[in-house]
Order: structure tokens, then C-alpha cells, then sequence
């Protein structure tokens, strides 16, 4: 953990993300998805538009809205995943994202090799890397499978194994997808705690949601989008309120 993260802040300044598309998109009006605009031959979709925030530390951000509206595109360019079209996004303090946490696995190495690996590629020192592998061992349960390789792990296994390994490495401003489930029913209020110790050790959250009490959970402030635009942002219930009624519109 960084020293002063009570100092962090995150801030995004009129982010804009687009994406080239194949050829034949139209300027067209759809209920889902960002908004796709023709420029003669060539169509591009805009995923994030023009979307500006400030946080600091203590306060996490729910980005909430319909399908295709730009959550999961500015949840990678707020982790530096993606570089904005035009805008810019600044921060302080460690930013760290748990979006694609089995990114770097090697199916034929061992669970325990592939904690280690993980622990290596995010620059630990050797005694750091055994705190990790012991810590993931402890949550994840697998007993003699950990030295088994990750391609024989059943799905629930591999789970155990991601979540374990995602959650092991705090941020002070930690970026989330929909919360990561892992294991089976006996497993479930250990990934509760473990989820909650994880997010309680980061300053900021920004995590992307369709479920309302996760949100309500986890988050102080929300941030609505509509086709790659903040339509609004305040208290995240007044957040969810906004979002309940332009549904129902
Ligand atoms: N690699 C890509 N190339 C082109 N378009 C993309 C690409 N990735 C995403 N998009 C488009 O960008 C828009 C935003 O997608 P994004 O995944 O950010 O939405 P989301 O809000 O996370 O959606 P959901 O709630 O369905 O997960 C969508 O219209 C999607 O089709």
C-alpha cells in the first residue's frame, strides 16, 4: 500500500473513447450499445463520451446503465487498459484493477506456480511472492490441487484460484467489474469477507454494476450512462432513483 493514500484522487476530464468499426455501420438509433456514426466509408462507435468526474479518497463510484452504454470501455480506460480518443484521466495513488484476473495464467503450470508467476509479473520481491502464495493457499482450499496443473482444474477450481489471486494485492484506487464469484455454496460467505476486505483496503472504488444493493453496498457517489454518456452523477441513490425512472420513460 502507498503511503498517504488518504491523498488519492481519481479524475476524469472529458474521456472519449471510439472504436473503429467494419464497414457498413450507419448512424443508427438502437436502445442498446454506443452511438455508431457513418464518415464516408468508415464507421466508428462512440463507447465513452465526453465523461468528466472527480473522486477523492473515501468516496467509490458506481457506474450504472443499460447494455452497451460504456461501462466496462471506461472502466478500462480509468485502469490505463485503454488510452482515451481525446480527454484525459488523472490520479494519485496505486491504481490497480481486478478486470481481467486470469490474464497471464499458464494452463500447464501449477495453481501454486501460477500464484508466483502473478506475485512476479506485479514486480513482488521472493518473501512477498511466498506471503502470496500462502495467503491464496489458505483462501482457496484447493489442497493437493494446488501443485496439480491449472488445465486439469475444474471451472469452480479455477475460481477459487482467480478470485484468490485478485483479491491478494491491495490498490489505493481499485477499479471492478460485476463482483467476481468464485467457488460453491461453501465458499460463499468466505469470498464475501474476503471481496469486502479488498475493496476496504482500497481509498477509491470504481465498480460497474446491474445489481442496485451491490451498488448500495459498495459505492457513495453513481454515475449514469446512456449510449457512452454521463447523463448523471451525484449520491448513488439518487444515482439508482435516476437510472429507475429513465427505464420506466
Ligand atoms: N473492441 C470493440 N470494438 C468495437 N466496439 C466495441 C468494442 N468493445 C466494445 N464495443 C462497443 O462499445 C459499446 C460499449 O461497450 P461496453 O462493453 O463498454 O458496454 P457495457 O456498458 O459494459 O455493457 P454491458 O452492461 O452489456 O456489459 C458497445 O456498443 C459495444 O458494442
Amino acid at each position: 500500500m502507498a503511503i498517504g493514500k488518504e491523498h488519492s484522487f481519481l479524475e476524469a476530464q472529458s474521456v472519449r473513447l471510439e472504436y473503429r468499426l467494419n464497414p457498413g455501420g450507419q448512424r443508427i438509433a438502437s436502445p442498446i450499445g454506443g452511438e455508431i456514426v457513418r464518415q464516408g466509408s468508415s464507421s466508428r462507435l462512440i463507447a465513452v463520451k465526453d465523461v468528466s468526474f472527480k473522486l477523492a479518497a473515501g468516496e467509490s463510484l458506481g457506474l450504472i446503465g443499460h447494455n452497451g452504454c460504456g461501462k466496462t470501455t471506461l472502466l478500462r480506460l480509468l485502469a490505463g487498459i485503454f488510452l482515451p480518443t481525446s480527454g484525459s484521466i488523472r490520479s494519485r495513488g496505486v491504481v490497480g484493477n481486478a478486470l481481467n484476473p486470469s490474464l497471464g495464467f499458464r494452463p500447464e503450470a501449477t495453481g501454486r506456480r501460477n500464484i508466483a508467476l502473478k506475485g512476479l509479473i506485479s514486480g513482488m520481491r521472493r518473501s512477498e511472492i511466498d506471503q502470496l502464495v500462502a495467503d491464496v493457499e489458505d483462501f482457496a482450499e484447493l489442497g493437493p490441487f494446488l501443485d496439480q496443473p491449472l488445465y486439469t482444474y475444474s471451472a469452480g477450481m479455477r475460481a477459487r484460484l482467480t478470485f484468490g489471486v485478485a483479491t491478494a494485492i491491495p490498490f489505493d484506487v481499485l477499479i471492478l467489474d460485476e463482483w467476481l464469484g468464485a467457488g460453491d455454496k461453501s465458499m460463499q460467505e468466505k469470498v464475501a469477507a474476503r471481496m469486502a476486505a479488498f475493496v476496504s483496503k482500497a481509498a477509491i472504488v470504481v465498480l460497474a454494476s446491474h445489481s442496485a444493493a451491490m451498488l448500495r453496498d459498495t459505492c457513495t457517489k453513481g454515475l449514469v450512462m446512456n449510449h457512452g454518456s454521463a447523463v448523471f452523477f451525484g449520491d448513488i441513490d439518487a444515482a439508482i432513483d435516476y437510472y429507475a425512472q429513465a427505464e420506466k420513460a
